[in-house]
């Protein structure tokens, strides 16, 4: 490949006058061009065509399934011309890339990123129905328009596109295990596609997203891409280390939940799985109302609201996690209970690490003292039926609750991480009946008529798929405290465990508030006197 500075573009380029350059890529060049016969104005996407990595011949396969899309470009010419290969597409503005390194704030507000995360998974989901995969999600291939379309995020960068519908049986593409070279950026690809070598499908490319908003509001952006581009095979792996063990809940310390529920969605999606794009545009649209600003995902430049009003913050050493080992002791006390062969709860770590794409390394370090091994669900049908709690139960479950309210209560931030989810999911299984998975309490928001993966009650009252606001959480919570102390059944504890999870869960920030004390406190004593 010749060296780019010493390339001689040439002046015009079939009906194309080239004019000042836009940018430059991997394997290319992108001139502002007029068409010298209608005097319109494009970006002429010029390549060599002896190329060895031909991006633009790629793109030309993908544009025309792409053709009609908002925030597409329209192709208006493609072809070769003497040794020149080119694509002339609508004329652009600012590239979200040159945004970011333009702005004077540490991290873009908030609006802003709501407004890139409706537009970028709307693009997705048309994209998708399109059977094409970007492929290479990053900032610089989100452009804005040209007035009138300058609040519009345009898609651009096909090059490494693919159909993941096949053209010919129009079925989904196959899964395999053939190791494959990587396609697509170091910053955003995600885990599996980047550090595992897998073949990307459309959670990738929703996964690429997660991570692209939460680099925007991370001071300083992920902390797997400070170090530039890597430029060694060693360099290269110590990326692929650091982004692999990167946790949800660490790299999106300090950001409204709904961040790290995406991300954490996007790694659950099985290879074949539609992503609800409906569901998350809907959610960073609530999102920015919650926070006061407009909902509609207009991208406005310069920001109205420049100010920052949320940033990622970095996440505490492993020493300094208290709340995990804490809450880990818990959790085993509930395993460790005298329940003699009873197949009950759930296994330690599978609680633990549920909602994680990949436990931990550290969590899959056996503990100490080595647990009890019990199972998430138990096979032995026999055991049914043998699992009615019995009074003692009751009152050594009472008695966890009350230790858990404590070690809730000493938390600064009184957040209900994961690991305290995963109390309240074994306590409900205990409850409900050890012999039983329920859902988990922690999980995505229902959303309207489909599925849920919430227990039809936890909505109830709350209206199902809204955000639970301070007022609303407090009124829900206090009345939880009542129900709970007259409740009569271990079901209808049960029941009530699910509602109070289901409510935090919504809840920004997901703290535990007075009123969640006193629901706390009010099961606990309502356990050891049905005990
Ligand atoms: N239609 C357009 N109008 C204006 N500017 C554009 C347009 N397309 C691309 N650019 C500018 O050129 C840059 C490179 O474009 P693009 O990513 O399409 O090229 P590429 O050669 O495939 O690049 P890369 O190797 O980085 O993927 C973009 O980040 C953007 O700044």
């Amino acid at each position: 490949m010749a060296d780019r500075r010493q390339i001689k573009y040439p002046r015009i380029v079939g009906n194309y006058e080239l004019h000042q350059k836009l940018g430059a890529g991997y394997s290319g060049a992108i001139f502002c061009a007029r068409n010298i016969h209608t005097n319109q104005w494009v970006a002429l996407k010029l390549q060599p065509i002896d190329e060895p990595c031909p991006t633009n011949r790629y793109e030309r396969n993908f544009y025309p399934a792409l053709q009609g899309g908002v925030g597409i470009p329209t192709l208006w010419g493609s072809g070769t011309y003497g040794c020149w290969d080119y694509l002339a597409i609508d004329l652009l503005g600012a590239s979200l890339d040159s945004l970011h390194r333009s702005k004077k704030t540490d991290v873009w507000d908030l609006r802003s990123v709501c407004c890139v995360a409706q537009q970028v998974i709307s693009r997705l989901e048309f994209m998708h129905a399109r059977g094409v995969l970007h492929r290479d999600i990053q900032l610089g291939n989100c452009v804005l328009g040209l007035p009138p379309n300058n609040t519009t995020i345009y898609m651009i960068d096909f090059g490494f596109s693919k159909f993941y519908i096949d053209q010919r049986t129009r079925r989904h593409i196959p899964d395999s295990k053939e190791p494959r070279d990587f396609i697509g950026n170091y910053w955003f690809s995600s885990v599996r596609v980047h550090c595992r070598g897998q073949v990307p499908s459309r959670r990738d490319d929703m996964e690429a997203v997660a991570l692209m908003l939460i680099h925007m509001l991370t001071p300083g952006g992920l902390h797997w891409t400070r170090n530039g581009v890597p430029k060694t095979d060693e360099a290269h792996d110590r990326l692929m280390y650091e982004k692999r063990t990167a946790r949800p809940e660490d790299i999106c310390r300090g950001l409204p939940p709904p961040f790290e529920e995406f991300l954490r969605y996007c790694r659950r999606l099985g290879f074949t799985e539609r992503p609800d794009y409906e569901r998350w545009i809907d959610e960073f649209k609530e999102l920015a109302e919650e926070h006061g600003f407009p909902g509609d995902p207009a991208f406005v430049w310069p920001p109205p609201n420049p100010e920052p009003t949320v940033r990622a913050t970095a996440a505490p050493k492993p020493a300094a996690r208290l709340d995990s080992g804490e809450l880990q002791g818990v959790l085993n006390g509930l395993a460790n209970m005298q329940l003699g062969d009873r197949p009950a709860l759930a296994v330690r770590d599978n609680l633990v690490n549920r909602d994680a794409n990949t436990p931990p390394e550290d969590m899959q370090k056996p503990q100490k003292p080595a647990p009890k091994v019990i199972h998430l669900v138990s096979d032995d049908e026999s055991a049914r039926g043998e699992n009615a709690n019995r009074p003692e139960d009751n009152a050594a479950l009472g008695k966890l609750v009350r230790q858990f309210s404590q070690v809730m209560e000493e938390q600064k931030s009184r957040m209900l991480t994961k690991e305290g989810f995963a109390v309240l999911d074994a306590l409900h299984k205990q409850l409900a009946d050890p012999s039983v998975c329920a859902a988990p309490i922690r999980t995505a928001k229902p959303r309207g008529s489909g599925a849920s993966e919430v227990p039809e009650s936890a909505g109830q009252g709350g209206g199902t798929g809204e955000r639970e606001t301070r007022w609303g959480k407090m009124n829900k919570l206090f009345r939880l405290g009542q129900d709970v102390r007259q409740a009569r059944t271990n079901e209808q504890l049960a029941q009530l465990v699910v509602e109070f999870g289901a409510v935090i869960n919504r809840s920004n920030g997901r703290t535990v508030t007075k009123d969640g004390f006193g629901f706390l406190a009010g099961l606990a004593g309502r356990l050891e006197s049905l005990g």
